[in-house]
């Protein structure tokens, strides 16, 4: 189970040796989503998405994911509505994946993993003058997540993949320049949405998570091309990119609401 891919992970990478638990942290993340615990808000409204492509900048490998950077300079890229209060900005979007299909996602549903998990990371420029400070405040951060499942070929996924190679090694990065993420969301909206925290250092309790319920899909290549990226640099000792998940926290005194009934 993931179990032995956490130590095996230990011994791969130091982000995952850092603190796994935070002193005082109340709202951490991933969790596991128990779906019969969710209690239907029907005061949540429609997410409203609208990305420009043309704001996508492009992909970099930053050793523990690979990235893929928008222009967040103006209100072009935005999402609104769902739980949140105010609109926020795209910042970029990463994937987390396992080593084998068994695992990879951050959260969970029913104590199942999913493959993989995609998050796109939007900030609140309204209330913040940057994201280093919204990084920090309880309502600064909006992540949607998107569970991956093994099936069928995913095309807009397909034009990320082919750049893969270039950024095999850490700190590599290529150029994208038209790209539309939201390709990669699925068309059912229903969601379940929690407050969280983000799963790397600094672990700040800035999240307002978006859980989409309906898994994309992609098949095996795809998964495959993510696992050939490495954690290390061109010349170092070569180490796969893989199981870079957090291990899930405790709920605590949380309620994770769906839009759905
Ligand atoms: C200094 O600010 C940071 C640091 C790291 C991440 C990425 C982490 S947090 C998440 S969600 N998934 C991840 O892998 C940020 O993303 C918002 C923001
Ligand atoms: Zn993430």
């Amino acid at each position: 189970g993931a179990c032995c891919s956490y130590r095996l992970r230990d011994a791969l990478h130091p982000l995952w040796q850092s603190p796994l638990t935070i002193p005082g942290g109340t709202r951490q993340s991933p969790i596991n989503i128990q779906w019969r615990d969710s209690v239907y808000d029907p005061f949540l409204k429609p997410l409203k998405i609208s990305y420009d492509p043309t704001t996508c900048l492009h992909i970099w490998n930053n050793g523990y994911s690979f990235l893929v950077e928008f222009d967040d300079s103006t209100d072009r890229s935005i999402i609104v509505g769902g739980p949140l209060e105010n609109q926020y900005r795209l910042k970029q979007f990463h994937f987390h994946w396992g080593a084998i299909n068994e695992w990879g996602s951050e959260h969970t549903v029913d104590s199942k993993f999913y493959p993989a998990e995609l998050h796109l990371v939007h900030w609140n420029a309204v209330v913040y003058p940057t994201f280093e400070e919204a990084v920090m405040e309880g309502n600064g951060l909006a992540v949607i997540g998107v569970f991956l499942k093994l099936g069928a070929h995913h095309e807009g996924l397909q034009t990320l993949v082919d750049a893969l190679p270039a950024v095999k090694h850490k700190d590599t990065v290529v150029e994208f320049d038209v790209f539309d993420p939201s390709c990669l969301i699925p068309s059912c909206p229903d969601y379940w949405t929690y407050a969280g925290s983000l799963t790397t250092p600094p672990l700040t309790e800035s999240v307002t998570w978006i859980i989409k319920k309906q898994p994309i899909e992609v098949d095996e290549n795809q998964l495959e091309a993510f696992r050939m990226l490495l954690f290390t640099s061109d010349g170092e000792e070569e180490k796969r990119m893989v199981d870079n998940f957090r291990p899930l926290q405790p709920l605590m005194n949380r309620t994770v609401r769906s839009s759905f009934q």
